[in-house]
């Protein structure tokens, strides 16, 4: 079995942290990914506005785009109201098989569940396929020129998002999402905040988008 970073990452996690416990999971990838390799997760200083921004948005239904090695999701999970349920799409099939594994391993599986394929196509099975009726809460992470197609095909193809659904973007700094970012504050539809902070494990400067849904314009009364 090929040897990789998100391999020695589940192993140190899997020999370091206390089974069914997701603080202790998202600590230890935290302790790895500072000290021995970096690697993309949304980290713990990113991690502190994510967890304080799902707290406050109390959401039932969830979507993460970008799973990884499921820091984030195990993160998320560990905030969720019983009932709550998180459908995080991945495309590498390595990072889902890593992810299955870490989530299990944090006892969140009954919360998380993880969609193998590219955004464009899982998306517009989640109404259907899924059971998704509107979203409460989308933490866009995977590649960045996917952000603005995806919170598209999310908005108007789909109709999952309700007045007071909230998108939060990872990276609008670094790497960036440039065209996202333009599109949503120019949106009337969207009250956007941006919240500085660096990108993970490192000193380079980056920030998270934080977009409400503020409904349908009266256009769409007609
Ligand atoms: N379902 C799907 N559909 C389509 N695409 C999908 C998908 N699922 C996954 N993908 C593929 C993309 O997954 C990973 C995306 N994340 C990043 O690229 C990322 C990069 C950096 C970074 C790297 C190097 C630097 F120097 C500085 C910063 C930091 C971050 O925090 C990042 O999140
Ligand atoms: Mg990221």
């Amino acid at each position: 079995m090929a040897e990789n970073k998100e391999k020695r990452i589940l192993n140190f996690v899997l020999q370091n942290a206390v089974r069914g416990d997701p603080q202790s999971v998202v600590d230890t990838i935290d302790t790895y990914c500072s000290q021995k390799e970096w690697a993309m997760n949304v980290g713990d200083e990113k991690g502190l506005i994510l967890d304080k921004i799902v707290e406050e948005t109390k959401p039932s239904v969830l979507l993460e785009l970008g799973t990884y090695c499921g820091y984030s999701a195990v993160r998320i999970a560990g905030l969720l109201k019983p009932g709550a349920r998180l459908l995080t799409i991945e495309f590498n099939p390595d990072f889902v098989a890593i992810a299955k594994q870490m989530i299990e391993f944090a006892g969140v599986q009954d919360k998380v569940k993880i969609l193998e394929g590219p955004s464009e196509t899982i998306i517009p099975q989640l109404k259907k396929k899924h059971e998704v009726d509107t979203l409460d809460f989308v933490f866009l992470d995977h590649w960045k020129d996917r952000y603005l197609p995806d919170t598209v095909l999310l908005l108007v193809m789909c109709g999952m998002q309700r007045k007071g659904s909230v998108l939060l973007a990872d990276n609008v700094i670094c790497p960036g999402a440039p065209e996202f970012i333009k599109y949503i504050r120019n949106n009337n539809h969207f009250k956007c905040t941006n919240f500085p902070s660096h990108l993970e494990y490192m000193k380079a400067k980056d920030a998270m988008e934080k977009a409400v849904f503020l409904g349908p314009g009266l256009e769409s009364m007609c």
